[in-house]
């Protein structure tokens, strides 16, 4: 199977790094549009293939697309990253142009490609790949919802001092500061509800953490997180690639779901090889409800300033 990475930055280079670890494809193609960069990252993690033991061929390339020639998955990380004190929202102005370029070039060496967007506002980013591409949207996957639920349950972890691999929790709507949607009612501490261990007081603090849990990270390092966005990209194209029809939250075209139309958001999705094999509409309570329906217009106030700045 080969993958392609688009961005050899932090983000980037982490996916390949963490695929590479999976020893889930056969090859991974990085591109990045820095002269040489993509080349040197592919020839560092090609010289970690002896001591950590993997065979992927992992090659880079300079802007060259025909390198990603029928790729069975793609992932756009390219873009700049927000800096502390911003918003992703901010990123449209430059991300935009650039992803739109990248998923026309793409999409024109792989034409089968499931792709997965990482660039912000990811979101709207999903959505612009969805219409430049004219995709069917089971291959338009936002990655988004895996990174804030793995960020939910660490949060969970911490606050009930329990193994992280032991909680159970998934975070919808938009990945944004202020719109995503950890939902504390359904996580479990196998099985058993967190309520059961932690007070309301304690569960509202760990829903506030993980809503700012990627600008938390952007105030100490300075630049956005590349560990666990790495991760849980690996996470998604393992799903694809090996048809693992996992559910896993992920920012897809919504047509009446969730009481939402032509908007890409995150939902819990089966994941196969696919792409988005099915949406899971659960049954949301009123409260639920009203913060999807508020993130749901954010992110589309969002989508509309797509016109503007693609003309
Ligand atoms: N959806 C999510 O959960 C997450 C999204 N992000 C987003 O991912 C993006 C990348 O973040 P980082 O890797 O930290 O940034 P970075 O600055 O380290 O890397 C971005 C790379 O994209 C490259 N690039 C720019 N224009 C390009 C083009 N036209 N073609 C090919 N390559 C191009 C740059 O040369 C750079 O190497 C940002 O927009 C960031 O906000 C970051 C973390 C999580
Ligand atoms: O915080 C950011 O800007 C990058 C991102 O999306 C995340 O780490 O969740």
């Amino acid at each position: 199977m080969k993958v392609t990475i688009v961005g050899a930055g932090n983000v980037g280079a982490t996916c390949v790094d963490a695929i590479a670890h999976r020893r889930i494809a056969s090859e991974i193609v990085v591109v990045d549009i820095k002269e040489g960069f993509a080349e040197g990252k592919a020839m560092d993690i090609m010289q970690t293939q002896t001591t950590l033991g993997f065979n992927t061929k992992v090659v880079g390339s300079t802007n060259d697309y025909s390198k990603t020639a029928g790729s069975d998955v793609v992932v756009i990380t390219s873009g700049i990253p927000r800096k502390p004190g911003m918003t992703r929202e901010e990123l449209i102005g430059i991300n935009a142009g650039i992803v739109k370029g990248v998923a026309e070039q793409l999409l024109a060496h792989s034409p089968n490609a499931i792709v997965v967007v990482v660039s912000n506002p990811m979101d709207t980013m999903t959505y612009l790949t969805l219409k430049a591409t004219g995709l069917p949207k089971n291959r338009i996957i936002g990655m988004g919802g895996a990174l804030d639920s793995s960020r939910f349950k660490y949060f969970l972890s911490q606050a009930m001092d329990k193994p992280a691999n032991d909680i159970q929790g998934m975070v919808i709507g938009g990945h944004g500061d202020t719109t995503m949607i950890p939902l504390t009612r359904l996580a479990s501490y196998n099985g058993v509800p967190v309520s059961q261990f932690l007070s309301e007081e304690a569960l509202a603090k760990v829903a506030a953490d993980t809503m700012v849990g990627g600008a938390t990270l952007t105030g100490l390092l300075g630049t956005s997180a590349w560990y666990a966005p790495g991760a849980s990209v690996a996470y998604l194209v393992d799903a694809i690639l090996n048809d693992q029809k996992k559910m896993i939250p992920c920012s897809v075209l919504l047509e009446g779901e969730y009481g939402q139309d032509d908007i890409c958001m995150g939902v819990p999705c089966i994941i196969g090889k696919n792409g988005v094999e099915q949406i899971v509409d659960i049954a949301l309570n009123d409260a639920e409800k009203a913060l999807f329906a508020k993130s749901a217009d954010a992110v589309r106030a969002m989508n509309g300033d797509l016109k503007s700045i693609l003309g």
